[in-house]
């Protein structure tokens, strides 16, 4: 991990209309390259709606955001090749193999011929799904096809990615599998990965800073150890969590 910053987040505010406040009030974030950034909060915290910011989904009401050095507000086409998005929703068509959607969200951004069909093979092999690969994605089991959903977020080599909820609703197993996916690309290929969960711990094992959101607003960030170790009572994030919030985190 180096110290260029690959997110800039200043005083960014969002408003929905008809809302009485606002659901992002005054964020101020920077993310370094190479880092794993965790954004937690109870439910209505603000998370979803930083990360639709972030991926172009929805519009900004204030503030200013930059991605590599690209302003969010005019430079959103350049920007759609620097991030992966991963939804928690599976973004792929059930009845097409592994193979067929892969090579269509490729296409998608601009990837044809050998380039392509090499880039999905090697993501195939590497994550285990060679076996699978022709048969139809709806006959995969649910974490298998959270994997392949995952590959289709990464096929172009985003600099960042964003995860919502990355392991929600799976087993032990499956999860474990994901994160040790996620690991490889943050240490081996120096993705930036920003994202969001309910699982505390797991947050606090993979994370290299977090930060704690409530009614839109930043409590707390940094190393979660840091965090934790400020006061000698609390021996987790979860503790500090309930501390900062008043509450535990739903899901966990
Ligand atoms: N489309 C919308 N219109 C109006 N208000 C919204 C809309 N979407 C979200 N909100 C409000 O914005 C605030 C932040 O919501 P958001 O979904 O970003 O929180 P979250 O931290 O992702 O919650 P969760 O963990 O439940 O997904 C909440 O008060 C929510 O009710």
């Amino acid at each position: 991990m180096n110290n260029s910053l690959i997110i800039s987040i200043e005083n960014l505010c969002k408003h929905y209309r008809n809302a009485d406040k606002n659901a992002l009030d005054g964020l101020n974030l920077t993310i370094v390259e190479g880092e794993v950034f965790g954004v937690l909060g109870p439910n209505g915290a603000g998370k979803t709606t930083l990360f639709s910011i972030l991926s172009g989904i929805l519009p900004l009401t204030s503030g200013k955001v930059t991605i590599a050095g690209l302003d969010l507000k005019t430079d959103l086409e350049s920007i759609k090749y620097k991030l992966g998005v991963v939804p928690q929703e599976i973004a792929l068509y059930p009845s097409l193999s592994a193979e067929d959607n892969l090579l269509y969200i490729g296409r998608m951004y601009g990837m044809t011929g050998e380039e392509l069909k090499e880039k999905v093979d090697y993501r195939i092999r590497q994550f285990g799904l060679t076996e699978v690969k022709d048969k139809p994605v709806k006959t995969y089991s649910g974490g298998m096809k959270r994997r392949v959903n995952l590959l289709g977020g990464i096929l172009h080599q985003p600099e960042v990615l964003i995860l919502d909820e990355p392991t929600e609703g799976m087993d032990v197993q499956s999860r474990a599998v994901m994160m040790e996916m996620l690991r490889k690309l943050n240490k081996e290929e120096g993705m930036t990965i920003l994202y969001t969960s309910h699982y505390l711990e797991q947050a606090e094992i993979f994370c290299d800073r977090v930060a704690i959101l409530n009614h839109g607003k930043q409590l707390v960030v940094g190393d979660p150890k840091d965090l934790i170790d400020r006061n000698e009572d609390r021996s987790s994030l979860e503790e500090l969590f309930l501390e900062l919030t008043g509450t535990t985190i739903v899901g966990s």
